[in-house]
């Protein structure tokens, strides 16, 4: 099989010379600025040390820096090819076409399951109950949580289990049919069943959303991503195929880290 290039899959996203400051610190971009795409129906995996700039990177894919003070964005983000910083767009519109599934879940524990996969829907001003319940079943079977909920959608979301409530935060995400879903360790605070639930779930998802992750994890990038971007102290060290950063990374500082090296 060739190799995948971006005229095969395509660019979904990319960022060109992205530069994140807190206040006068770099948090990501030293070295020029990250120039990275996001390839279409792809499992990219951001990996590297703490601290290194992946969760900084990752919020200004969906303009989360907004909401920051302190944070200042330099460069582009290019969505369809469009710069999602230009003068005049929306982000709120950016972030409901760029999804969110942050480390822990996000579940309001005291709202009904329904309810919980609802609120994104009613924020963007879908009161209709018919095609609500169509929504609501349409993303729960997206996040694979149908089967385990359907005869309970009532009952307070405190009821569900860590890895369920992850789940039916993955549905909220994507209620709104979001293009690209951005997550930052979507799986860190989950036990390894509950893991393994969400990974094979990103596996299924990709064949309709692009997805970003951010993953500690070396093991979680190699099984389930395709492209694979190594940052470390602020810089995007690497990046290319998941199997050619695991098999042969170009540079010494890659290898030492996947190595287990460091960090
Ligand atoms: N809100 C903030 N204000 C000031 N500095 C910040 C802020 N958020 C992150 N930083 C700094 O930016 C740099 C990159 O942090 P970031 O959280 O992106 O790293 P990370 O690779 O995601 O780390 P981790 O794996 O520990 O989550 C760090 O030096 C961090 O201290």
């Amino acid at each position: 099989m060739l190799p995948e290039t971006k005229e095969t899959v395509g660019t979904h996203m990319e960022s060109k010379g992205l530069v994140v400051r807190y206040g006068n610190r770099v948090g990501v971009g030293v070295g020029g600025g990250v120039n990275l795409p996001i390839y279409r129906h792809r499992i990219t995996a951001l990996i590297g040390p703490s601290g290194c700039g992946k969760t900084t990177f990752l919020r200004a894919l969906n303009r989360m820096h907004d909401l920051t003070p302190i944070a200042r964005v330099e460069g582009e983000v290019l969505l369809d090819g469009e710069n999602i910083y230009a003068p005049g767009v929306d982000p709120v519109l950016v972030r409901r076409r760029v999804g969110m599934v942050f480390q822990k879940p996000t579940a309001f524990p005291t709202m009904s399951i329904y309810d919980n996969v609802a609120a994104g829907l009613k924020l963007v001003g879908i009161r209709d109950k018919r095609r609500l319940d169509e929504a609501v079943e349409r993303a729960l079977r997206g996040a694979a949580l149908w089967d385990e909920v359907k005869d309970r959608l009532r009952t307070p979301a405190s009821g569900l289990s860590g890895g369920q409530q992850q789940r039916l935060t993955i549905a909220r995400a994507l209620a709104v049919e979001p293009e690209v879903l951005l997550m930052d360790e979507p799986t860190a605070s989950l036990d390894p069943i509950s893991t393994q639930a969400i990974e094979d779930l990103l596996l299924s998802l990709k064949e309709q959303v692009t997805i970003v992750i951010v993953t500690h994890n070396m093991q979680q990038a190699a099984r389930v991503s395709d492209y694979t971007a190594f940052f470390l102290n602020g810089e995007m060290v690497e990046f290319g195929p998941t199997e050619s950063i695991f098999t042969k990374p170009k540079d010494p500082r890659t290898e030492a880290y996947i190595t287990g090296r460091f960090g």
